[in-house]
Parts: C-alpha cells; structure tokens; sequence
C-alpha cells in the first residue's frame, strides 16, 4: 500500500542574529541553515496494516506525515501511496485517505458535526446513499446520535475527537493517518476510540498512528518504525522490541536500611523515590530473581517489593538516545527526585 524510498526533506532555515552586530548584519544578509528534518528514509506498509511511527520531538514524524499526505514536496526520494505520489496526485489522493489530527480539529466551532460532515460529503463528491450508509454505520459504532446535532463549541474533548473519526472515515479512505488521537482524553474514551481504530482495521483500513503514549501503540500495533533525527533507527514487530527487554524487569523495593548506588552486580538503580525506596531495573540473566531477593533482604532487609516487566517505553527510549546521551542519562540514575 504504501512504498517509501531514501524520502528526504531539507528545510532552509535563516539564521537569526542575537547581538546588536549581528541584528545589523542581518538586516544585509541572513545566513541561511539546512535541517535535515527526514534524512534517507526507507520503508514499506501493507494493506491492512496499523503501523506506529514513533520517535521523540523533532525526530521527523510530522514532515514524513506531511509527505505523506501530499501537502510537502520532499527534497528528494519517492514514495508511492495506493498506486500514487501523494504531492503530485494530490486530489484523486485525498479522496482515498483520512487523517485524525489529536491536536487540530478539522470541524467547524460554531456548526454542528452532523453539518461539517454534510459539507465533507459535497466536497468528496460522496454519493447520497454511501454517506448515509456509513453516517448510520459510524454513528451507531461511536454512539454519538444526539451529539452530532449539537455545535461543536458544546462537546467535550472526548464527544469531538468521535466527530473527528466520523469526519476523517465517511468518504471511507482504505488508508488513515492518526497524529496523537486521543491526546488529552481519559481512559474511557482513550478505550472507545482504540476499539474504534480497531474496528475500522478488521473492515480492511489501514492505519499510520504517530503518538507519544505508548498504550496506543501496544494496543493497536504490531509493528513500529521509529524515527530518531530524520532516521528510521527500528522497523519490526512490536515483540522484536519487546524481546529486547529480555529478562530485565522493573522493581519498586523498601529497604530497612538505605541501598548504596550500586546494591548488587547487575542491578541499576533508576530512581530513589524516598530515602529507604527505590526503584531498580534488574536483567535476570545476571542475576536471577531469586538471588536478588535472597541477597537484599540479606544486606539491606526488604520491607516492601513490587515487581514488574519493563514496558516496551524503556527500550524505545534507548533507541532515541544516541551512545552519548545514553551515557550521561547513565551516570545521572540513582540520583534523588
Ligand atoms: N517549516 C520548517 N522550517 C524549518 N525547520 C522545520 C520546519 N518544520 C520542522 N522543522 C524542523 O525539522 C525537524 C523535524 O520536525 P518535525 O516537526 O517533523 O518533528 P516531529 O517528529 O513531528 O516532532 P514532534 O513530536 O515534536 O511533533 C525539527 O528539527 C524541526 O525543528
């Protein structure tokens, strides 16, 4: 469905002055600076498929989408989306995708949804019958049927991001781009919108879901690509990134006397959360859980203990870090919050 080759973005930045000299300076001429925001890359997406693409601000994410969405022309590379190149084929294009901003509303304030979708439908040339079809169909999965007649100034954050869906799905594009959709909802409506996502996907759409909360992606993805300054540093499945946490496990321990920075061979201490807690990371194929409990409570007496896997956030994070940063976020664990 979608095919991406050494796709490249370069944007032209001017420099700007700080002192008096070189406000002056500039007044003549402006340096001007290249970012590399998408650098080279490379990557393929199946029909069906709901693909996270994560990565941490500034990595790239944004410009990809806006690649891929046929509103930036790329400095260099190809792509081909459904058979087309989305910034050269832009209005057969758009009639065949959908995009959910989490953070940018594509309804219209002071009108109802139920109007803003009726304005979608002429623009998408969508046939009478199709759109009342899929309005029922949407309506009744999201249950919003009273809602949709009300302004959109009226609904709560949870009530409009349903409306999103419907905007973004009632020309019913094969391929769905989802950038933060439930940012700023709570866990009930995070949930209704998963099921939703998941829903679609079992009818056949495709989604690209960009999202900073993890729970999105282990709930809707099986497969990641992440992108570090413009470069795609992983692209698997979601269990390949999991198994790189191996038989490391997150541990929140009390002792009866403080723990020293390093307690015990292979065991790091993340974070102290009190004088006597901490938390601690542990790879068991160094040291077996039950060593580690047996030589604690041996050394320093044990009070509490709650043990955990890593989530999947600990090794996405390694992959953001270059060797450099990695280092320094090493020597400043263990310090006191
Ligand atoms: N219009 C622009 N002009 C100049 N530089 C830009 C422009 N848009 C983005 N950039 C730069 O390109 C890089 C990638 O930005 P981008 O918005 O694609 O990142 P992102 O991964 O979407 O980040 P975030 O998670 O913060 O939204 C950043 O260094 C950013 O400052």
């Amino acid at each position: 469905m979608i095919e991406v080759s050494r796709l490249t973005k370069c944007y032209m930045t001017h420099e700007r002055g700080h002192t008096l000299r070189e406000i002056a300076a500039n007044l003549i001429r402006r340096p001007v600076r290249e970012v590399r925001a998408v650098d080279g890359i490379s990557f393929s997406v199946d029909r069906g498929e709901i693909v996270a693409f994560l990565g941490p601000n500034g990595a790239g994410k944004s410009t990809t989408l806006k690649m891929l969405t046929g509103v930036l022309h790329p400095t260099s590379g190809e792509a081909s989306v459904m058979g087309m190149v989305p910034w050269r084929q832009r209005s057969a294009y758009v009639k065949r995708i959908g995009a959910v901003f989490g953070q940018k509303s594509q309804l219209l304030w002071d009108i109802p949804p139920i109007d803003a979708f009726y304005m979608n439908k002429a623009i998408y040339g969508v046939p009478e019958p199709a759109y009342r079809r899929t309005l029922d169909q949407l309506v009744e999965l999201l249950d919003v049927g009273e809602l949709i007649r009300k302004p959109t100034r009226q609904l709560s954050l949870g009530e409009r991001m349903k409306c999103e869906f419907i905007m973004a799905m009632l020309h019913q594009p094969d391929l769905v781009f989802l950038d933060e959709p439930t940012i700023g909802l709570d866990m009930i409506a995070k949930e209704r919108i998963r099921g939703f996502i998941a829903d679609m996907n079992r009818q056949g759409v495709t989604f690209i879901l960009t999202t900073h909360d993890l729970d999105d992606v282990e709930a809707l993805a099986r497969r990641a690509i992440v992108i570090n300054r413009g470069e795609i540093v992983f692209d698997d499945e979601l269990h390949v990134l999991r198994s790189r946490l191996g038989g490391r496990k997150a541990i929140r321990v009390t002792t009866e006397t403080p723990l020293p920075d390093s307690p015990l061979p292979g065991v790091e201490i993340v974070r102290r959360t009190h004088a006597l807690e901490a938390d601690i990371e542990i790879d068991t194929a160094v040291l077996p859980l039950k060593r580690l409990i047996g030589e604690l409570n041996d050394r320093y007496g044990i009070h509490d203990m709650s043990i955990e896997p890593l989530s999947i956030e600990t090794v996405i994070k390694e992959l953001y870090l270059g060797p450099v940063e990695q280092e320094s976020a090493a020597s400043t664990a263990g310090r006191s919050e």
